[in-house]
């Protein structure tokens, strides 16, 4: 189903269908939006973005990133943006950027620790991060101070760095919400 939603997010984007279809896929869609409406759930029962046996969680608002390396200290991986994210001139959308770099960061700074959460995220655009193009993720924990967490993460089109982040992640408390 997530897979059929990111296919459709890309679709949607890249068309220019004439109005009759425009209407026809409205309709299709509003039809599956009350198909679902029945089975709406808490955030806890929700199957997206709690699959973490599946690439990207099962949710369709980040890219899915394949896994190559993961432990407590670093990631690699690789990203591809779809059309989805388009910004411009075949860019990927600059808010996609720093989206994709806190969903690694954010889940590498809880890899076999206690919950962190994002304090800030700071984002370096070096040159355009192109669309449709396997893109090569790098991220890793730099230290540890008490609760803090900083770790940075870099994003390469072959041998071009595209984009690179450093975030704080500060480990939350017992009943921290
Ligand atoms: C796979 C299936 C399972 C599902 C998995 C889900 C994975 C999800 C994956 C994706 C996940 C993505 C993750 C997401 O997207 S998380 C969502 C986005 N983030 C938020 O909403 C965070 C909102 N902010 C807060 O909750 C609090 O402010 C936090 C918890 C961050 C800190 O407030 P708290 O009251 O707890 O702590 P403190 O204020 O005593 O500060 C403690 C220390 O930190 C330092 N400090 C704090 N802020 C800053 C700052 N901005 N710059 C520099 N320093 C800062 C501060 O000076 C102090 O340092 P020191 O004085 O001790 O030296």
């Amino acid at each position: 189903m997530i897979e059929a939603l990111r296919s459709l997010q890309a679709r949607v984007t890249g068309a220019a269908p004439p109005p009759e279809t425009v209407t026809d896929v409205a309709e299709a869609l509003e039809k599956l939006a009350a198909t679902l409406e029945p089975f709406t759930v808490g955030e806890r029962d929700q199957i997206a973005g709690h699959r973490g046996d599946l690439p990207g969680r099962g949710q369709a608002m980040s890219p899915v990133l394949h896994v190559d390396e993961w432990d407590g200290a670093h990631v690699l991986g690789r990203i591809t943006f779809s059309r989805f994210y388009l910004g411009g001139n075949w860019a990927v959308h600059g808010g996609a950027i720093p989206l994709a770099f806190d969903e690694v960061l954010g889940r590498l700074a809880s890899t076999g620790r206690t919950a962190a959460r994002t304090a800030y995220l700071h984002v370096n655009y070096r040159k355009i991060t192109p669309i449709e193009v396997e893109l090569r993720v790098e991220a890793k924990v730099d230290r540890v101070e008490g609760r803090k967490r900083f770790l940075t993460g870099a994003l390469y089109d072959g041998e071009h760095l595209t984009a690179d982040a450093e975030g704080l992640f500060v480990e939350l408390r017992p009943g921290q919400p």
